[in-house]
């Protein structure tokens, strides 16, 4: 069995996170519930940032809030000092909502609307990371009219896809998102942003994707990058201020997963920046980082009640919990696995495997397909580990199932950040059919 961060089993052979019995915090929120370890999540952001001080490297370490993005959670980031990646209207307005300094926000997107960007420049974010040339003329023209010169990245797509063990050149690269680096359009998109009066390029932006376990991509990302600026300097007298280098580190979801350590990352991004700036003789640029997953995945845990069972003799003993796809989806839509255990008989022998299923109305609800337990029975607490990404950011109400509380934990103490949703709250925005006219 694997414990991340304070969590452990206590004398009541309970798991306790956060010095907190899990158990009293099923009687106290219910279940299903969101636990954070902040703690965990303290250390892996010092972890990003004093990786960056060792080496003596200017850098930006920003939390991409899509992974987990509550008021609470962006007050936490910014009392360690990071910075944020917001990636729509929604996003910024939590941002704004928690007392974040704007000057610290990316403002991140492959289709920012016209009012998401006259709000990102009300309210003076950092920086906007131009994805397109839609954006790019779109942006332009909004901050000609406000008289202003808005600092920006140009979201390039090096040609490289990463995938988790694994790294792919890719020729023609197929993305949604980004100036292709490879076909001339991240050249066009420079072009058209320097002459224009109203943008300052503040630097270039990749991300290669995400669950990375290995820095090869990292490195070949940065090597690709710096070609290109080798060139633009020669040509246009370009050099980057920042090279952002998105974010993609991988957790350790399952005894299959072995990732580095996040100074390990950063060790090899800055040793390679450094030597492409010394072989072009150019400034040091900052480096930028975006995590995400790596930052909260591991600090996460659901907690579920059980309830039915299910025997398919000689096949599989299905056991069901109180949520499933409703708040955590990555199982159906990416086939992510999780571990677990009972929460409240930890040390308990396991005696069988068995698959625990969602409470949604579609057999690919499942959350894990062959986890040993003990005896699991109704009214057992299962946890499962490392749902702290993209887990309640990516939940929803389908079969009107409203959406789980989530508690931060801490020290032995507990705090509710994200209420329970009600049933009252599922209807909120419904409005009842028009009165008939009765013949
Ligand atoms: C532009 C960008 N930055 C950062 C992230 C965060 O990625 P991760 O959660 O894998 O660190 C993502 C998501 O993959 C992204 O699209
Ligand atoms: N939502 C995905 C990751 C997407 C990353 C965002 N670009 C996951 O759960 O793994």
């Amino acid at each position: 069995m694997f414990f991340h961060g304070t969590s452990r089993v206590n004398e009541r052979g309970h798991l306790e996170i956060g010095g907190v019995d899990v158990v009293d915090l099923a009687k106290e929120y219910g279940t299903p519930l969101y636990i954070y370890d902040v703690a965990l999540i303290r250390t892996r952001a010092r972890a990003f940032k004093e990786a960056f001080k060792k080496h003596g490297v200017k850098a930006q370490v920003a939390y991409a809030s899509k992974a987990f993005s509550t008021v609470a959670m962006v007050q936490l980031v910014e009392e360690e000092g990071l910075s944020l990646d917001v990636v729509s209207g929604g996003e910024l307005y939590t941002a704004l909502k928690a007392g974040f300094p704007p000057e610290r926000i990316h403002f991140h997107g492959n289709n920012k609307s016209r009012a998401e960007l006259e709000m990102a420049l009300e309210h003076r974010v950092g920086c906007i990371v131009v994805d397109n040339f839609y954006e790019l003329q779109l942006l332009e023209q909004l901050s000609r009219e406000r008289e202003t010169v808005t600092d920006i990245l140009l979201r390039v797509t090096p040609g490289i896809e990463a995938h988790t063990h694994d790294y792919i050149l890719t020729g023609q690269e197929d993305s949604k998102f980004g100036f292709d680096l490879n076909n001339g359009q991240a050249e066009e998109a420079l072009r058209q942003a320097r002459r224009s009066g109203a943008l300052s390029v503040l630097g270039i932006h990749c991300h290669i994707g995400s669950q990375i376990f290995e820095t090869t991509g990292f490195v070949l990302a940065a090597q690709k990058i710096f070609q290109k600026i080798a060139y633009w300097r020669e040509t246009y007298g370009f050099v980057p201020q920042v090279v952002n280098l998105g974010g993609g580190f991988g957790i350790r979801y399952t005894s299959e997963d072995d990732p580095l350590p996040a100074s390990q990352y950063v060790e090899n991004i800055i040793e390679e920046v450094k030597k492409q700036v010394a072989e072009l003789g150019i400034a040091m640029p900052e480096i930028w980082i975006e995590p995400g997953r790596s930052l909260v995945g591991d600090a996460g845990t659901t907690l579920y009640s059980i309830g039915s069972r299910k025997e398919v003799p000689n096949v599989r003993h299905y056991v069901a919990v109180d949520g499933g796809m409703s708040d955590n989806i990555r199982p159906a839509l990416y086939e992510a696995k999780y571990e677990a255990v009972l929460a409240n008989r930890v040390l308990d022998a396991n005696e069988e495997v068995v698959a625990i299923a969602g409470k949604c109305c579609e057999s690919g609800d499942m959350l894990i397909w062959d986890l040993p337990l003990p005896k699991a029975e109704a009214g057992d607490y299962l946890a499962v580990f490392c749902t702290g990404a993209y887990g309640y950011s990516m939940a929803n109400n389908y079969n009107r199932i409203p959406r789980p509380a989530v508690v931060f934990v801490e020290n032995g103490e507990a705090q509710l950040v994200v209420k329970r949703e009600t049933y009252e709250d599922l209807v909120r925005l419904d409005v009842p059919l028009r009165a008939r006219v009765r013949k």
